[in-house]
């Protein structure tokens, strides 16, 4: 009897032959286009660019894929275009297997080279170096809020922030221990906050001990009797640590937003769907003048720039003296943007701009 599924798998077969045909196509347009701009200067990465192929190829999708594996696929084959133009290193904070790291290669795909780097000071070191092309840092979660380090590392870099990536976070509890006789609980800061409620469930006496990254505390954990890791079930599966409990975190929908840091800015999507990221001091202005919170958001408010964050940290220099991180829609170079940007500077010491890039992907 003749297989029925024969027929159907030739008519596969001729499309794949396209398909490889079509993306060799595709791959060699790109090493053009890296010899233009290897010999203009030209940036590799263009996050603006890269989120219009993105919207192109979203809106002329009718299915049957769905619009996050076509995206997925265009990962791929972007990143396999950067490879092609020029080898990029890509530098996260380690070591393997933190969300960090899955963060990065849901931004940059499988073609590029990642670098673990300890700290997140460590890798604006190592971009402004040259020792890696951009870095990716967590920089938020819904859950938690900001992540301290990161936005002081923007304080005294002159990197940009080039591009944004979310990841949702499902933290397990890893331990060669069973659940009864844990005793310590290892993870970062922020995971350790994200499961609070469960801890205090399921092991109230275990302490908590703050390591510099998750995947750091799955290694510890693994050579400490008693211990358990908090971090991501990929962190336990490369370190060959059982998995003791699933989905820990105390929100379902537990988000991390990172930033995508480099040396050169990234340029305008446009319709609405840029951020600029700003770090602003109000200076003796504060002191002098109690309206003058307020007044620091107006130039935006004013031309209908839409503020989506402010974010208030101590600067360090004087007590109660603040720095202010403040996401806006827009684009640096948008007309409206930079006059707000002027009138805020007339009385503001410092209005640092930290970057503009595309709102999604
Ligand atoms: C090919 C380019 O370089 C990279 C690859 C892209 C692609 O494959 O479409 C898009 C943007 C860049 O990150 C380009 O700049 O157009």
């Amino acid at each position: 009897m003749s297989d029925p599924l024969q027929p159907i798998r030739e008519q596969i077969d001729a499309h794949d032959r396209h398909l490889v045909e079509l993306l060799n196509s595709r791959l060699a347009l790109a090493a053009e286009i890296g010899k233009l701009k290897r010999s203009t200067g030209g940036q590799i990465y263009v996050p603006e660019r890269e989120d219009a192929v993105f919207r192109k190829v979203t809106a002329l999708n009718q299915g049957p894929i769905k619009n996050e594996a076509l995206q997925a696929i265009y990962r791929e084959i972007m990143s396999a275009a950067i490879a092609l133009e020029k080898p990029l290193l890509i530098a996260y904070l380690g070591p393997e297997a933190t969300y960090t790291h899955a963060a990065a290669i849901k931004k940059f795909g499988a073609s590029v080279d990642y670098s673990a780097i300890a700290t997140i000071s460590d890798i604006f070191t190592a971009i402004e170096k040259g020792e890696a092309d951009y870095g990716i840092i967590p920089i938020e979660n819904s859950t938690e809020g900001s992540v301290r380090e990161a936005l002081d590392g923007f304080v005294d870099s002159d990197l940009k922030v080039v591009a944004q990536v979310y990841l949702e976070i499902n933290h397990a509890l890893i331990s060669s221990t069973p659940l009864a006789q844990i005793d310590k609980v290892y993870s970062k800061d922020q995971a350790l906050a994200q499961c609070r409620a469960w801890l205090q469930r399921h092991l109230p006496h275990a302490q908590l001990i703050d390591t510099a990254s998750t995947a750091k505390a799955v290694q510890i954990a693994k050579d400490t009797p008693g211990a358990a890791a908090i971090a991501a079930e990929l962190a336990a599966q490369v370190q060959g640590v059982p998995v003791v409990a699933k989905n820990i975190q105390d929100q379902n929908d537990n988000t991390t937003r990172f930033f995508v840091v480099g040396k050169r800015p990234s340029g305008p999507v446009g319709g609405g769907r840029d951020i600029t990221s700003l770090v602003v001091s109000l200076g003796d202005e504060a002191a002098a003048n109690s309206g003058s919170l307020l007044k620091m958001l107006m130039p935006f408010g004013q031309r209908g720039i839409n503020l989506s964050k402010v974010e208030s940290r101590p600067s360090k220099k004087r007590p109660w003296d603040y720095l202010f991180f403040i996401d806006v829609t827009g684009h640096y170079e948008d007309p409206a943007m930079k006059e707000a940007i002027a009138e805020l500077r007339k009385f503001c010491p410092l209005v640092k701009w930290l970057g503009s890039y595309p709102s999604v992907q």
